[in-house]
């Protein structure tokens, strides 16, 4: 196991007129658990794919600690990858399938039947061990996958490209925790590689959000969720996702239209800002102060409601508990709470709101 290093690492397909992963700088820190998240086409597959060696990226050096392994193949890395659909020899049975990257490593045998043995308990194998992979369904065939990638207890890392997506919905979170638990047994590095916030979310020592090319945010599910640095974070996770709300520091003083919702907590120049809260933060009240906004809908979702407004063209959701009693087309207030309200400026935070201290907040 080892720190994977990236320094300045960026890849292009088309001879430089495009980046799909824009140079960057980066370490993987050994025992940790990614997720590696973000939209289609946004460079995970390449970024993982120039990790285990499967494309040599465009520019930068990559290194296994203090090794430089750029220009080092696959085989020379001993990272275990598992793809998004089976990579299985149909004619062997599962236990062969599992022992094979142990079998070619040239591990004593006992060790190999014992990790098998061990990963197949795992990830409730044990009952098809003896069956051709061929005969399985394709979902069965991504956990042997997922075997095969597990299997070796000595590896630089793990990395997993969107593995649960053929399994059956109500099998992933067991496979999902099945995962942390086999974490938690090998301290494998382990890159899981996912469009799905949830997914992410509830896997991740450490949630690492690329866009475009490049990473926005890396950090606790819970810092990205509440400490968002960038808009598109804000926006990408949480659901719905941050609301963002012009306005204007006028002073030390931050306006939405007439309303005065803060102050600044940091010394930022005048002019315009975008104001991001979080839905589960918007505090909405009938009654003023606040920042007038109009009712244009709720969702009711059991728990808890939705409620749908407007601050002039723009839209604003609160989250209240459950019968809160909102109606469309009524008026409504909104207050944006200091420690949880960010200021943005070309997408990336500023700032932060402050108390007003005294002074009026309409
Ligand atoms: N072999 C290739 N040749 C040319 N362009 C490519 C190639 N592979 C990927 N790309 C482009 O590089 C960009 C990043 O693709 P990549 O597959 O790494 O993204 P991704 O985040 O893994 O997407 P997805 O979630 O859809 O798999 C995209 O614009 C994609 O079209």
């Amino acid at each position: 196991m080892a720190d994977i290093r990236l320094e300045g690492v960026g890849h292009s397909y088309d001879g430089g007129t495009t980046w799909a992963l824009k140079p960057m700088t980066w370490t993987w820190r050994t025992s940790r658990a990614y997720a590696l998240l973000g939209p289609s086409g946004c460079g995970k597959t390449t970024l993982l794919n120039i990790i285990s060696g499967l494309i040599t990226p465009t520019v930068g050096r990559i290194f296994f600690d203090d090794r430089d392994v750029t220009d080092v193949p696959t085989a020379g890395r001993n990272i275990a990858q598992v793809f998004q659909f089976p990579v299985l020899y149909e004619e062997m049975s599962v236990y062969d399938n599992l022992a094979f990257p142990l079998r070619n490593r040239k591990y004593p045998k006992n060790e190999i039947d014992q990790r098998v043995r061990q990963v197949s308990q795992l990830l409730g194998l044990d009952h098809l061990l003896r069956r051709r992979s061929r005969r399985l369904d394709p979902g069965r065939q991504q956990i042997v996958s997922l075997g095969r990638g597990l299997v070796r207890s000595q590896v630089a890392a793990v990395l997993l490209d969107e593995p649960l997506t053929v399994v059956d919905p109500a099998l992933k979170w067991t496979l999902r925790s099945k995962l942390k638990e086999i974490h938690r047994d090998t301290g494998h590095t382990l890159i899981y590689v996912t469009h799905d916030q949830t997914e992410a979310l509830t896997f991740a020592d450490e949630v690492v959000v690329l866009n475009d090319g490049a990473i926005m945010q890396a950090g606790e599910p819970a810092e990205l969720f509440l400490s968002p640095s960038h808009e598109f974070v804000g926006h990408f996770i949480g659901s719905p996702g941050m609301n963002m709300v012009p306005g204007e520091i006028v002073g030390d003083v931050v306006r939405v239209g007439q309303a005065a919702v803060g102050s600044v907590a940091n010394d930022l120049p005048p002019g315009p800002v975008r104001i991001g809260v979080r839905p589960e933060f918007v505090q909405i009240t009938h009654a003023s102060p606040g920042v007038a906004a109009q009712v244009t809908g709720i969702d009711r979702m059991g728990a808890y409601d939705l409620v749908h407004t407007r601050v002039g063209e723009h839209p604003v959701i609160a989250r209240t508990e459950a019968g809160s009693g909102y109606q469309p087309d009524v008026e409504a207030f909104l207050r944006f709470p200091p420690d949880r309200t960010f200021l943005f400026r070309d997408q990336v935070r500023c700032g932060f709101l402050a108390p007003l201290d005294g002074r009026s907040a309409t």
